[in-house]
């Protein structure tokens, strides 16, 4: 089973409102979240320049001395926004607060539409020339895929196809730039893992990952697919999308949050990902979606408010300041 990957779906024929096919890009959009909470999607119709622009100018940061970096450091773990160094979060933290290890072998530099040019009073591109620009198409072109994701989802949970749309209006997408750095296993690597298992927290992820660019095409991030970890490798001109913790409580547990990690292996390649979050805005409620239950009891779930469940995972992952 270990060989069985990710489905891929092209959505191309739903953007272009092909009828019938259109309606089988709505199939197997409940099918792959029911039954793996993860799929790759092309034709998307986001403009490569776009994504290999941001790519560029990410690399260029991460590849900076840690001093210079450190300058969009805030001090208060993950989760606030700006830069945060390795040796700071542990994500499988958020799934068991328990959990005893090492932190993640990562770091990474978060903003929302808001906050791109920087929380400091240091600016971004005298650091990394034109970074935020480059970052801001690229999260205006994401805003629009996150509609049609969710229009597809709508109509795949059987929902007027506008169910979602005052929701999306005042999503809140945050962009997480996750560096993995060449790295030598050592006492304190060993044990790590790149990003330990977790689920994501919000609504869809949007997942942008280089994996396909090493010539071995050896994968980094796995799924947990029924207790077996399926790897995940993503072409070029694709996104990986995975459903969080919230559509899951949405969907009354049908469609899953699933679990993923990225492996201690290959770890003398450097790494990049850029991760988008869409979360509905911290005040939506969210409580089961009609047709997802019957009665009142078979509801798997409170209610809960985005913010409210996003603070709790959040404050458990940082384990240094
Ligand atoms: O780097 C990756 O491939 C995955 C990152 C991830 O799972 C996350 O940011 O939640
Ligand atoms: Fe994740």
């Amino acid at each position: 089973m270990a060989t069985e990957g990710i489905p891929t779906i092209d959505i191309t024929h739903f953007i272009a409102d092909t009828p019938i096919l259109r309606d089988d890009v709505i199939k197997q959009w409940d099918l792959v979240f029911r039954n793996y909470g993860f799929c790759i999607i092309t034709g998307h119709g986001i403009n490569d320049e776009y994504i290999d622009n941001l790519y560029k100018k990410s690399l260029d940061f991460f590849r900076l001395p840690e001093a210079d970096k450190m300058k969009f450091y805030l001090g208060k773990g993950y989760g606030v926004g700006g830069y945060v160094p390795r040796g700071i979060e542990m994500v499988s933290k958020s799934v068991d607060k328990e959990a005893v290890g090492q932190p993640d072998l990562v770091e990474n530099i978060c903003f929302t539409m808001n906050t791109i040019p920087t929380h400091t009073d240091v600016c971004l591109d005298e650091i990394v020339p034109e970074f935020t620009v480059t970052m801001h198409n690229y999260f205006l072109s994401i805003r629009q895929l996150a509609q049609i994701i969710m229009k597809i989802s709508a109509l795949a949970l059987n929902l007027d196809p506008s169910y979602f749309s005052e929701i999306v209006e005042k999503i809140e997408i945050s962009l997480r730039l996750a560096y993995y750095a060449k790295t030598e296993i050592n006492e304190s690597t060993k044990n790590a893992q790149r990003y330990g298992a977790h689920t994501d927290y919000g609504g869809f992820t949007i997942l942008k990952t280089d994996d396909y660019q090493r010539a071995d095409k050896c994968h980094s991030l796995e799924v947990d697919h029924n207790g077996t970890w399926l790897p995940v490798i993503s072409p070029q001109n694709s996104f990986i999308i995975n459903s969080g913790d919230l559509i899951e409580r949405w969907t009354n547990g049908i469609w899953k949050s699933a679990t993923h990690r990225v492996i201690n292996n290959n770890l003398d390649n450097e790494r990049l990902s850029m991760v988008f979050f869409t979360t509905p805005h911290h005040d939506t409620i969210i409580d089961t979606l009609p047709g997802t239950y019957k009665d009142d009891k078979d509801k798997l779930y409170e209610p809960i408010s985005a913010g409210e469940h996003l603070k709790e995972k959040l404050m458990r992952t940082t384990v240094k300041k």
